[in-house]
């Protein structure tokens, strides 16, 4: 039986806000650590859209709801919640009592201790092993299983909340702190407020023993008491790169801009709630060779909250003008020599990608149809690096970044606050460059293969290589010198590493990851020459072991696993496990290690590793 789409708008959400849209959320819920729930509930600021509409539709995913009222006269209404959970969760169809076209109504629930949103860590699974932990990921349809709501980024809500959480924990939201916590018995309640409009995948929550350091003028840095100090050096670019960010994008528009550093299970490089970053600690590299991230999660206070994607199969307007975004503000501070190397690396990772998931996989259009399609099955870098390649050829065609950054500022002012399809930004395009000589040239652009078609993009722009050379040079004596059986001396010397950056090194490795794999005896090598075992920085890391399993080297195995179970980062955990699952040999240790990790990974890791490993359907 095929699939439908599941409401007009979204193919993966029940909620019709083109009937009845949730215009504010008014939250008041209680951590409990206990039995890993939230309770409370939630009123609901609703709008007709259709004057004749009588019921408002929710998405919820293993929710308990015990009752739903109506806010002002406090009645109880009709509702019917679906029963049988899909991979939508369940359809919440609640009946008025009123005509009105504004109302209020307020529905009593709690979570499941497996809310998908959330992760419950214990006390041992901390840093600091004192205290228990909770963090949320909603992005993409894993806000109903913390609310009910219209979890389509159709739809946008400002919220408040109040949260009480044990005394000695702080909370956080994706949100402005509202005062000081009001302590209540043994509990403390705490207050927020967003007042910029959202989607429902932004709303995000934390709750453990954090702390806090100034590093800008609108960033503090959250993290355990032990990791502070090394955060607040990290991520010390961050003004310059806000700064950066809205030369390209406008002003800024959040207020706040913090970074909180989650525990190693967090299943993302970074993610981009409103007006707190969370970020893996991955990222902290001791000498800031990773904080591209941060540039990315920055770009998305424009690219992603403000001009929003309708549903996720126009993703790429999200990741792709993030990216996009990411790599001007990379070329602001650093220079456009930077920006294309960037974009270079963006390439071989996308290269990379598409040979592991295979050229002709729909999933690697910018546009796929997710009709019945969790999300979370298609995510990959692909609407990242594809769409990131076709923004960079359409500003070389209309004639470079002289004329393309005020167009791209003109389109966030255009659309903020708003969700918009791929139409809307080829409709805009097209009528801001109709009076100029970009107009004929927009003609030429093939949209549908763009768009469309599976695989590598039709074409890329000439990168400046001038940083990239080195990598590709090296890359090319090591493999030809493989590929002869490693007879003569090997042909590059360590003092041939050491000129290189670290972003340098990362990209010799991935470009050595794109070619046939290379033997063991030149991994051996490799080995001896530079030490890359003992390389902290885990994106090298990632390459090398990756390098290690394809040339199948035995003595990897161990250590492959080791970096993939000790952190539950997607980017990582996925290829290595991958990588173990298509070697026969490592296969049961892999099988083995998902079984005893898999309960400390947040469950989109868990679930989407399983599926890899074929474990879960
Ligand atoms: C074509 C793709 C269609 C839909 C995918 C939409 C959402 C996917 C869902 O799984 C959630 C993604 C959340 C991403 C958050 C942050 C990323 O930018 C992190 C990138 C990877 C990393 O650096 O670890
Ligand atoms: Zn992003």
């Amino acid at each position: 039986m095929s699939a439908e789409r599941l409401s007009p708008g979204d193919p993966n959400s029940f909620s019709r806000p083109d009937e009845v849209k949730v215009t504010h959320m008014d939250l008041e819920l209680d951590i409990d650590f206990d039995t890993k729930t939230l309770s409370g509930h939630v009123v609901l600021s609703v709008e007709k859209v259709n004057a004749e509409a009588n019921t408002l539709i929710l998405d919820s995913r293993d929710l308990t709801v015990s009752m739903v009222q109506d806010f002002e006269s406090k009645e109880l209404l009709k509702y019917e919640l679906g029963s049988s959970s899909t991979t939508f969760g369940e359809k919440l169809e609640i009946h008025f009592l009123r005509s009105q076209t504004k109302q209020k109504v307020a529905v009593h629930y709690t979570t499941s201790p497996k809310s998908t949103a959330l992760q419950w860590l214990s006390p041992e699974q901390t840093l600091g092993k004192k205290h228990s932990f909770l963090f949320s990921q909603c992005q993409a349809i894993h806000c109903r299983s913390l609310v009910p709501c219209q979890d389509t980024p159709s739809n946008k809500v400002t919220y408040e909340a109040k949260i009480s959480a044990p005394h000695d924990l702080t909370v956080l939201m994706s949100a402005i702190r509202q005062g000081e916590p009001i302590k209540v018995g043994d509990k403390k309640t705490h207050s927020f407020h967003q007042p910029v409009l959202i989607p429902s995948y932004l709303l995000a929550i934390v709750a453990g023993d954090l702390q806090s350091r100034q590093i800008g003028p609108r960033s503090h840095v959250w993290a355990e008491p032990a990791m502070l100090d090394k955060a607040a050096y990290e991520f010390a670019e961050t003004e310059a790169q806000l700064i950066a960010a809205e030369d390209v994008c406008g002003p800024y528009v959040w207020g706040v801009f913090d970074l909180l550093v989650l525990p190693p299970s967090f299943p993302f490089g970074g993610m981009e709630n409103p007006c707190l970053t969370f970020v893996t600690p991955t990222l902290i590299a001791g000498d800031r060779s990773l904080v591209d991230v941060i540039a990315h999660e920055i770009a998305h206070c424009w690219t992603g909250n403000l001009v929003t994607n309708s549903n996720f199969e126009h993703f790429w307007l999200n990741e792709g003008f993030t990216v996009f975004v990411e790599r001007k503000i990379i070329g602001r501070l650093h220079g456009e020599a930077f920006r294309h190397f960037a974009a270079i690396s963006g390439k071989t990772y996308l290269a990379d990608t598409i040979e592991s998931m295979g050229s002709t996989n729909p999933m690697t259009s910018l546009m796929p149809d997710l009709t019945g399609i969790d999300p979370d099955d298609s995510f990959s870098t692909v609407p990242y690096e594809k769409g990131q390649a076709f923004l960079w050829y359409l500003e070389d065609l209309v004639g470079g970044s002289g004329e393309f950054d005020p167009f791209l500022k003109s389109y966030i002012a255009n659309f903020q606050y708003r969700s918009i399809k791929t139409d809307d930004f080829v409709e805009y395009l097209k009528h801001y460059f109709q009076k100029t000589p970009a107009a004929e040239k927009l003609e030429q652009v093939d949209w549908d293969t763009w768009f469309h078609s599976p695989g590598m993009p039709p074409t890329f722009v000439n990168y400046d290589d001038s940083l990239a050379i080195a990598c590709k040079l090296l890359c090319q004596r090591l493999s030809e010198w493989n590929d002869k059986g490693c007879i003569e001396p090997m042909p590059i010397t360590f003092d041939d590493l050491k000129t290189l950056s670290t972003a340098q090194i990362q990209e010799f490795l991935a470009q050595l990851l794109i070619r046939p794999p290379l033997s063991c005896e030149t991994i051996k090598k490799m080995q001896e020459l530079y030490s890359f075992d003992k390389i902290q920085n885990a994106e090298i890391k990632l390459r090398w072991l990756r390098l290690c399993l394809r040339a199948q080297f035995k003595e990897a195995i161990p250590l492959a696993i080791e970096f993939a179970t000790s952190q539950g980062r997607m980017k990582y955990c996925r290829p290595i496990f991958r990588d173990l699952y298509n070697w026969e040999i490592a296969r049961p240790a892999a099988l083995d290690a998902y079984e005893k990790v898999k309960d400390n990974w947040m469950y989109v890791c868990a679930y989407t590793v399983g599926k890899d490993l074929h474990v879960v359907q």
